[in-house]
C-alpha cells in the first residue's frame, strides 16, 4: 500500500483544483469499428479550449462513439476497434506508454443517466474520483475542494447544509450536478458531455446549460444533444455527423453555431438543423 504524507496530500489536491486549465482537443481521422461493423469514418474535428462543441446529428450516426473515443472509452467495449489520433494539446492520448487513466483524469465524462453513488454522502461523492486516483488528503483541504466543485457545478447553495445526505436523495438535476462536480473534482481539461439533458426536466435542463456557460472559462466542452435549441444556446461551435444509407458516420460540417444555423452550406445540414429529418 502506498502512503501519501499528509504535506505531499494537499500539494496534489491543490494541483487537481487549480492545476492545468482548458486543453484544445484534436480528433485526427479517427475511425471506429464494433467487431467488423465500421462506424465512424476519419473523423477530423479540432475542439477548442474554452469552447463549447456540440455534437449534432441523427440517431446511430456515431456521435457518441465519436464521444468515447476522446477519452479511451470506446475501447472498454471488447469488440471495439480504433483508427486515428486523439490529440490533447498536441500529444496523443493514445500513445503507447500513455496510461489510460491519464487521459481520464484530463478529459472526464457526464453521462446521459445521472449516475451518482446513491448510498454515499453528497460530500464523498464529490470526492469519488480522488480516491479513485490514489490522491489523499487533509480534512481542510477537502472541505475546500468539495465547496469549490458543487459552486462551480451550481449546487453548493443548495446542499451546503446537507453534505452528509446520500446522494440519492438528490432531484435529478441535482444528481445531474453532483456528477458534474465529482468530475472536476479530478481538474480536467476537457469535460465531454452525453445528452446530459436528456433525463432532466426544462428548469434542470436550462441549470445544467448555465453552469455549462460558467465552466467553460476553465474546461474545454464537448457535448452530444439531440436538442437544436440546446445546441443553439450552448455551444460555439456544432459538428454534423451523419450516417447515410448503412455507411459509417462522417462530419458532414463543422463550424460557428450561429452560422450552422443560420447559413449552413449543406443543404443536408440546413434539414437537419431545421426539422427535416432526424
Ligand atoms: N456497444 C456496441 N456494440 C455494437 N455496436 C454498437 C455499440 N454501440 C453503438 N453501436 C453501433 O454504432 C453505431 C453508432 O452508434 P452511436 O451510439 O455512437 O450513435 P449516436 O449517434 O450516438 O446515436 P444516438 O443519438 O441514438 O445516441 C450504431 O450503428 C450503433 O448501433
Amino acid at each position: 500500500m502506498t502512503v501519501t504524507p499528509p504535506q505531499l496530500a494537499d500539494t496534489l489536491v491543490q494541483s487537481a483544483v487549480g492545476g492545468d486549465t482548458a486543453a484544445t482537443l484534436r480528433a485526427d481521422t479517427v475511425s471506429a469499428w464494433f467487431g467488423d461493423h465500421k462506424v465512424l469514418d476519419r473523423v477530423s474535428l479540432t475542439m477548442p479550449a474554452h469552447e463549447v462543441t456540440a455534437l449534432i446529428g441523427p440517431s446511430g450516426c456515431g456521435k457518441s462513439t465519436f464521444l468515447r473515443t476522446l477519452n479511451r472509452m470506446h475501447e472498454l467495449i471488447p469488440t471495439a476497434a480504433l483508427a486515428g489520433r486523439v490529440l490533447l494539446d498536441g500529444g496523443d492520448i493514445y500513445d503507447r506508454g500513455r496510461r489510460i487513466t491519464h487521459a481520464r483524469r484530463q478529459i472526464g465524462m457526464v453521462f446521459q443517466k445521472p449516475n451518482p453513488f446513491p448510498a454515499m454522502s453528497l460530500y464523498d461523492n464529490v470526492l469519488a474520483g480522488l480516491k479513485l486516483n490514489g490522491i489523499k488528503a487533509g480534512r481542510d483541504s477537502k472541505d475546500d475542494l468539495v465547496e469549490e466543485c458543487l459552486t462551480k457545478a451550481g449546487l453548493w447553495r443548495e446542499v451546503k447544509d446537507r453534505l452528509r445526505q446520500p446522494g440519492g436523495a438528490l432531484s435529478g438535476g441535482q444528481q445531474q450536478r453532483l456528477c458534474i462536480a465529482r468530475s472536476l473534482a479530478v481538474r480536467p481539461r476537457v469535460l465531454l458531455m452525453d445528452e446530459p439533458c436528456s433525463a432532466l426536466d426544462p428548469t434542470s435542463t436550462r441549470r445544467i446549460e448555465e453552469t455549462i456557460a460558467e465552466l467553460k472559462t476553465e474546461v474545454t466542452i464537448v457535448i452530444v444533444t439531440h436538442n437544436m435549441q440546446q445546441a443553439a444556446r450552448v455551444s460555439d461551435s456544432c459538428a454534423f455527423f451523419l450516417a447515410e444509407q448503412g455507411t459509417p458516420g462522417v462530419i458532414v460540417e463543422h463550424g460557428d453555431t450561429d452560422a450552422m444555423f443560420n447559413a449552413p452550406q449543406d443543404s443536408r445540414t440546413a434539414d437537419y438543423v431545421n426539422g427535416r429529418f432526424g
